[in-house]
């Protein structure tokens, strides 16, 4: 809905040893007109104007033990660390349709206050206004498919490992062999942008030289994500050498060039982006702060992620296979009026053993699953691991058992025997 009065509502997970209506009012006043004492500015007029008003409170079972150090209890306090879901309501005049402004406000200060010993973002309401300001992806699911020519099945990728040491005349060799046997997708790594032995200009070079040769003998172009990251003057020049040389896809550290870097490449982009969530860890990890994926997902595609990050089942990373599937979900919900249709990349120690899994789990194949050390180490060659990639998700999209199908296929059969991981 868009109107006069446009607001955004934030719903956090808090822990206090104060009451939550108190912290919940503490929260909202640092995050809007107040401070921690009465200032005469902050008339009736202005409150009106300004003020975030809470919207709703759910109180969830108190803890004994503080998730964060820090807070201050209350001189007269039971000893009890309350938690609860609080949802605050902001105006939106406050700072417009503006992502960093935003994240200032609903992100901002908060979790530094005395009176919180825990405090998560768990989700975001965005009036349309975001969706009129900020374009979203110009590529998403379907041009993504389009310029890498695969229907019908998940992209199948690689990240290039070593992730970084390899020469450009090593890099080129790799990307010919891989190139030949048919792969979708390569992308660098986010350690690997632009090092000084084997510069950007050079590696795309190399890289669109095999890219193209493979592409006249085979007909098919393999896309590669090149890591682009860099300052934002760097980004464009970067954008505009991929696109001179005919590339197809660009990457991101998301966190790297901020949520503002990405929207402003998203301006001139003429190519899918390839939005890496490195760092994301450290927003995430701990239960007690920092937000959940689905509100990070949404600034995300507003900003302009073609292709996002979500981890993937039975990685090698901390998190939940539930979540995992939560967060390609996310991806898949529209919000603030529009679609903002952005593709789940799943990587992470991802191999032919890991597909079969992943398709019954999440029920698509609307998605990029990439695997660096379960190709390049696959013990008959990295050829041999993109083959075995795409056998494990022949036989999961037709619903034969990986057993039974590798007994006819050599590739998935030496993976399976080389990657399964029990569990
Ligand atoms: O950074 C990631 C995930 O993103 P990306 O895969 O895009 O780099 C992982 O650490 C590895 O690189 C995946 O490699 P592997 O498949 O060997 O675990
Ligand atoms: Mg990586």
């Amino acid at each position: 809905m868009s109107g006069e009065r446009d607001v955004v509502r934030s719903t956090y997970l808090i822990e206090t040893p104060h009451a939550l209506g108190r912290a919940a009012e503490v929260m909202a006043g640092e995050q809007s007109t107040g401070t921690f004492v009465a200032v005469p500015g902050e008339t009736d007029e202005v409150k009106a104007r300004s003020a975030a008003r809470i919207v709703g409170i759910e109180e969830l079972e108190p803890v004994r033990e503080p998730s964060l150090p820090g807070a201050k209890p209350p001189k007269e306090w039971d000893g009890l660390y309350r938690r609860g879901r609080v949802t605050l309501e902001f105006p939106m005049h406050n700072f417009g349709p503006s992502i960093p402004n935003l994240m200032a406000t609903v992100a901002g200060n908060l979790y530094e206050l005395q009176e919180f010993s825990g405090l998560r973002l768990l989700d975001l309401e965005l009036p349309e206004a975001f969706c009129r300001r900020y374009r979203g992806p110009k590529f998403g699911v379907e041009g993504t498919r389009r310029l890498a020519g695969v229907l019908g099945r998940p992209i199948i990728g690689t990240i290039v490992k070593p992730s970084i040491g390899l020469t450009v005349e090593e890099l080129r060799l790799l990307v010919r062999e891989l190139a030949d046997a048919g792969l979708d997708f390569i992308k660098d790594d986010e350690l690997n942008a632009s090092p000084t032995f084997a510069p950007i200009e050079d590696k795309v070079k190399a890289v669109m030289e095999e890219i193209e040769r493979a592409a006249d003998r085979t007909g098919k172009k393999v896309m590669y994500a090149f890591n682009i990251t860099g300052d934002i003057d760097e980004l464009k020049r970067r954008h505009d050498l991929v696109c001179a040389h005919g590339g197809t896809c660009i990457m991101v550290s998301i966190q790297s060039i901020g949520l503002a870097g990405l929207a402003h490449l998203n301006g001139y982009s003429e190519l899918p982006i390839h939005g890496h969530r490195n760092q994301w860890g450290m927003m995430t990890r701990s239960p007690a702060l920092g937000m959940e994926f689905a509100a990070y997902q949404k600034l995300c595609r507003l900003a302009g992620a073609d292709h996002l990050h979500v981890n993937a089942l039975d990685s090698k990373f901390y998190e939940s296979n539930e979540s995992v599937i939560r967060s390609v979900r996310a991806l898949r919900e529209p919000f603030a009026g529009g679609a903002h249709a952005c593709m789940p990349v799943l990587s992470s120690g991802q191999s032919a053993a890991t597909a079969e899994r992943t398709y019954r789990q999440l029920g698509t194949y609307d998605l990029m699953n990439i695997a660096g050390g379960g190709i390049m180490a696959h013990p008959d060659g990295p050829a041999a691991g993109v083959r075995s990639m795409q056998q494990a998700w022949e036989a999961a999209i037709a619903g034969i058992p990986r057993e039974t199908y590798a007994e006819r296929h050599a590739e998935l059969r030496r993976a399976l025997e080389t990657f399964s991981r029990s569990g």
